[in-house]
C-alpha cells in the first residue's frame, strides 16, 4: 500500500516576447515554481482556477482566449515530502501590471533553456520546462 498523497494543481505557464517563463517563489520556500494553486469548491472550470490564483498571487487579469493546454503532468511536490503532485498545465496571457502579492515572495523570469544553478521544483524542471525548448 502506497501512502504518497495527491495534490492537484492548476498551474500557469506565462511568458514574454522573449520567450522567458515567468517562476514565483513563495514565502518560506527555497525553489521556483510556476503560479497557481489548488481548486477551489467554487471555481467553474481550470481556467477559472488559475484566473483567480494569477489574480491573488501577481495582481494581473489572465485572458482566457488563447489558452493552451499543455497537459496533465505531475512529480513530487515541492515543500511536501511524501506529496506528489499533478498538475493540468495551461499557457496563457495575462494583462495589467505583475508584482508579488499574498504569500508570493519573488517573482522571476527565467529563459527555459538556461536555468543554471536556479533551484526550480521538479515539476516544473522536469516536466514543464522541457517542453517550453525549442
Ligand atoms: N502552484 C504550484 N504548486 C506546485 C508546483 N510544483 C509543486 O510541486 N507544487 C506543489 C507545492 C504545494 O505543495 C502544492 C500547491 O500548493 P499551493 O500552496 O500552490 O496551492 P494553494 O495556493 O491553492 O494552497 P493553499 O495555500 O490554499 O493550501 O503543489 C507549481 O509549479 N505550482
Amino acid at each position: 500500500m502506497s501512502s504518497t498523497k495527491l495534490i492537484r494543481i492548476v498551474a500557469a505557464v506565462i511568458r514574454d516576447e522573449a520567450g522567458r517563463v515567468l517562476m514565483v517563489r513563495k514565502r518560506g520556500a527555497e525553489v521556483l515554481q510556476q503560479p497557481g494553486g489548488k481548486r477551489d469548491p467554487g471555481d467553474r472550470d481550470d481556467l477559472h482556477t488559475l484566473e483567480r490564483e494569477l489574480h491573488e498571487e501577481l495582481g494581473c487579469t489572465m485572458r482566457r482566449e488563447g489558452a493552451h493546454r499543455l497537459g496533465c503532468l505531475s512529480a513530487p511536490a515541492a515543500n511536501e515530502p511524501g506529496h506528489v503532485v499533478e498538475a493540468e498545465v495551461y499557457e496563457v496571457r495575462v494583462e495589467g501590471t505583475i508584482e508579488a502579492r499574498a504569500e508570493i515572495e519573488e517573482i522571476r523570469w527565467i529563459d527555459p533553456a538556461a536555468t543554471g544553478d536556479l533551484l526550480i521544483a521538479r515539476l516544473s524542471r522536469e516536466q514543464i520546462l522541457p517542453l517550453l525548448v525549442i
